[in-house]
């Protein structure tokens, strides 16, 4: 079956620092496939690859098969890539359906009823803060709300949103009292409607309760794409974790 993501010997280099350096990856339809690595190993480089903020230097992305290396941003969120990002990215001043009908609008759709809104807010579990502004909501919330925009982009075209979802780092800034409900809303995104998902998560407990594979970055390239115990039996990914040179 063609994977739905597929990068090929991917590179990106700024001013002679190979930062992305020849990683190939496929990624299968409705897999939730964890991306882990020491600080500075490229995680979130490769999701700008892959969401088209910046451009390679070498080697191609493809989705469903074709090469989506040269699209911008925009036109890969209408084929169904979202992402979510480091730190959170909301706006204060907005209300908490304001920020659903806004992810709607700026991806093209026309028309946003209310009754959709309140359905994808009723699915992150958030529709009784609506009316709420934004800068009210707890981190736990304001993550919430970030991965209801991600189901906004299609709404009213019968599809609820990106079926390629990227999160980057979900659980940073989170009070550990809201990760469970974080990570069961994950659960429920990839495992009930089969969306598949990239996670970067340093939190090991949260990429080990979620991940069907892990992928492992060092030093811009993938060490390792193994099932989650594989991975973390490997020498080489206990090496790059100490630190140590490879
Ligand atoms: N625009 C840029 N120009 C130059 N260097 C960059 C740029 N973006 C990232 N880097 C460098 O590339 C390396 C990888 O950064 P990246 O943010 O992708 O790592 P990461 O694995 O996501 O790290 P973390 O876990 O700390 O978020 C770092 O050394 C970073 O300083």
């Amino acid at each position: 079956m063609t994977p739905v993501l597929q990068l090929d010997a991917l590179c990106w280099s700024v001013g002679g620092a190979h930062i992305i350096d020849g990683v190939s990856l496929a990624v299968r339809e409705g897999e939730l496939l964890a991306v882990i690595g020491p600080n500075g190993a490229g995680k979130t480089s490769l999701f700008n690859l892959v969401t088209g903020l910046t451009r390679p230097t070498g080697g191609a992305v493809l989705l469903d098969g074709h090469d989506i290396t040269a699209l911008p941003p925009h036109r890969r969120v209408r084929r169904g890539i979202g992402r979510t990002f480091q730190s959170s990215s909301v706006f204060p001043t907005m209300t908490v359906a304001e920020h659903v009908d806004l992810a709607a609008r700026s991806a093209g759709v026309r028309r946003v009823g209310a009754a959709d809104v309140t359905g994808v807010l009723e699915r992150v579990r958030l529709a009784r803060r609506a009316g709420d502004l934004a800068a009210g909501l707890s981190h736990g919330d304001k993550r919430k709300l970030e991965l209801a925009m991600l189901l906004a982009p299609t709404l009213g075209a019968g599809t609820a949103g990106a079926r390629l979802m990227l999160l980057d780092e979900p659980m940073a800034g989170v009070a550990s009292e809201e990760t469970g409900e974080l990570t069961d809303l994950i659960r429920s995104l990839h495992r009930d409607e089969g969306r598949t998902v990239l996670l970067v998560e340093h939190h090991m407990d949260v990429v080990l309760g979620l991940a069907d594979r892990v992928a492992v970055m060092h030093h811009g390239r993938l060490l390792a794409a193994a099932s989650p115990a594989e991975v973390m039996a490997d020498a080489t990914v206990q090496q790059a974790y100490l630190g140590d040179e490879l």
